[in-house]
Parts: structure tokens; sequence; C-alpha cells
């Protein structure tokens, strides 16, 4: 089975001007389908309705989109305004965006050469986050194997964290695919993740892609699977890390924590450095972004299973305290965050000198 087009994400250059390719991720698994984005409110749009998702390449919209609106002779400020505001929970998004602006404003307003010195910094990151990737593959694969020695493990991950999230091959999904690829993966358990079903269209297909030994649970069955002792690990990706350790991620992650603390099971978060927030000192100021109602409601656009009028509360993250998280696990190396000290000297590694 063929490999999905990724990276979901591409830039390119038509000959009536510059624009953003994306793989729409709200049409897999059924549909392989192009999206593409010639300016910010389009590209704005397609961050709100998930066709482009995912911490690390939300980090990627965001420096091509400043860099798009450069390009086309668009107010840089007001567009990386808008892009940075488009999801406010993932930090990779504001981080590409501070990136690629302050590249331009580097370069001297409004020249053409401040587009191309944007441009570059989002070609930049690009090639950091396929880098990144590999290296979190290689310090994922040495946890767990310190972890869980002897392989033939059962993983379970919730959302999706795979290439469709990245330039390379993802964080958490990409750790478990190296692991299926060196005969290490007994089973992963993929959660569906409520309601927008990222695990169900996604990682299913990612996985399957892959051929990984994978079945696909209701996020109400972990508890069971915990319980009956059939998970090993749990490997997740994350949209925020705060100073002090605690984890955004897709809701339900919080769940799984407390049910990894109770089973004596190892709870893992893969993300680069450009996930950690430094300037956000707890797991209380970051903040989750709260998605509309009709996405619970409704199993699929106009046809609800909840009376009319039904509320509904619709968070798209949860948070993790630093105590229930094993590691994490990032390019610059493997932290347990309630040594809060070592999260914070990670991040100040440059690329060169990671141990
Ligand atoms: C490695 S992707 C990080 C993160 O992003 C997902 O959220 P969303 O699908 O809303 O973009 C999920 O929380 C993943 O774990």
């Amino acid at each position: 089975m063929a490999d999905l087009r990724v990276p979901a994400l591409r830039w390119a250059e038509p000959p009536d001007g510059p624009v953003l390719v994306l793989l729409d991720q709200t049409r897999l698994p059924a549909d392989e389908v192009e999206l593409v984005v010639t300016d910010v409110p389009g590209l704005v749009a397609a961050i709100r309705s998930l066709s482009v998702r995912g911490a690390p390449v939300l980090g990627l919209a965001g420096a091509y989109g400043v860099a798009l609106a450069a390009a086309r002779g668009y107010d840089v400020s007001e567009a990386a305004r808008l892009l940075a505001g488009a999801r406010p929970t993932a930090v990779n998004l504001e981080y590409g965006v501070r990136r690629a602006v302050a590249a331009y404003e580097a370069a001297g307003d409004g020249s053409a050469r401040a587009a191309a010195a944007a441009l570059a910094e989002a070609h930049a990151l690009f090639r950091e986050d396929a880098e990144a990737s590999a290296r979190m593959v290689a310090a994922g694969r040495e946890l767990l194997g310190e972890l869980l020695p002897g392989g033939r493990f059962r993983i379970l991950t919730h959302c999706n964290t795979g290439a469709l999230v990245s330039a390379g091959g993802g964080t958490a999904l990409a750790v478990v695919r190296a692991a299926h690829e060196a005969g290490e993966l007994r089973r992963l358990w993929v959660d569906e993740t409520r309601p927008l079903l990222q695990g169900a269209r996604l990682t299913a297909c990612e996985a399957a892609r892959a051929g990984m030994p994978f079945s696909l649970l209701v996020d109400g069955a972990a508890g069971s699977l915990f319980a009956a002792g059939e998970v090993d690990a749990v490997l997740i990706g994350a949209d925020r890390i705060a100073a002090d350790g605690s984890v955004a991620n897709k809701v339900g992650s919080y769940p799984l924590a407390v049910l990894a603390k109770h089973h004596g099971v190892p709870f893992v978060v893969v993300a680069p450095v450009s996930t950690v927030d430094l300037a956000t000192p707890d797991g209380a100021a970051i903040h989750v972004e709260q998605r509309p109602g009709h996405e619970v409601t409704e199993i699929r656009p106009g046809v609800s299973v909840a009376p009319v009028g039904t509320q509904a509360y619709n968070p798209a993250f949860d948070v993790t305290p630093p105590e229930l998280v094993t590691a994490i696990v990032t390019e610059l190396g493997v932290v347990s965050p309630v040594d809060h000290g070592t999260l914070a000297e990670v991040c100040s590694r440059s690329r060169s000198t990671k141990s």
C-alpha cells in the first residue's frame, strides 16, 4: 500500500505566483485531495478547519504563511496576526510566524529581498523539522529499549502524530513506526480520538499503509486495556509544553496519563523543542482552544446524534501535569519534566551540541 502524499504542506511557485499546497486532512482517509492556498485568509481557514493540523506542521504553515504574504505583497504584520491567532494552543504556529517575520524584518521591510528572507527561513524550519523528527525517532527508540527491554511491546497512542504533522516522519507515531520496522512492535492501540477522529481517520491510515499490527478502539475502551495489562507504554505528541513540564495535547491525553500512572505504565511525550514554551510557566497558563459544539453533536455536517439545541463542551486539548509524565523525548535529548532544570537546559542546547 503506497504511503500518503506527504509532506502535508509544501511551497510551490507556479507561473501565476507562489502558493502553498496542502494535503487536506479533513478528507482522509477516503480521499487524498490537495488544497492550493494563495492567500493568508485561505490558509487561516485551512488551519481552523484542521485541513492542515498537528503542531510541527502548523509551525511550517505559520512560517510559509508569512512568506506567502510577503511574496504576494500582503501586509506581513496583519498576516502574522491572523496566522498566529488561528489556533491558540499549538505554540509551534506562533513560533513559525515569529521566525519568518524576524527574517523578513531583518532584511528590510517590503523589499523583494525581505520576502526572499522570509521564504528562506520557512525552508530552514522545514529542514529543521525533518531533522528533528529523525533525531526524536532515534532517541525515542533508545528510551523504549530502556523502559521495555526485549522489545515486542504494545503501545497505545492518541490522536495523530505521524508524517501528516511534520516535514519528516512525525513525532510519537514516527517512533512507533521505526520500532515496527525493527520488529519490536507487537501491537499499536489507536484511540479513535473523538470528536474529529484523528486516530480513526489518520493514524489508522498511516499505520495500515506502514503495515503495522494495530487495533482501533473507542477512547473510552482504553481503561479496560490497561486493566487487562495490554498496554506496555503510551506514546503521544504535544501542542505546547510549559516550563514546568505540563503538557497540552489532544483532549483525552490527561485521562491516559492518569490510567498510565495507576497501572505503572510509562507515559511518554514525543515533541520537538519548538513545542516547549518556556515563557508559559505552567499548565494553568496554557490557553486551551475551545471548539464549536457541533463537532460533538454532529456525526457529520448536518447529521446530529444529539437532540437539536444540545449544548456541548468541546475543548480541543487537555493538560497533563509533569508528575504524570515519565519522559519527554525531544531532538536534543530526553528529559524527565519533574526535573524542571533539564527541560530548560535541553532547550538551550543547539542542534550541534546534542548529546
Ligand atoms: C505531533 S502533532 C501534535 C498534536 O497536534 C494534534 O492536535 P490537532 O489534531 O488538533 O492539530 C494532537 O494534539 C497531536 O498530538
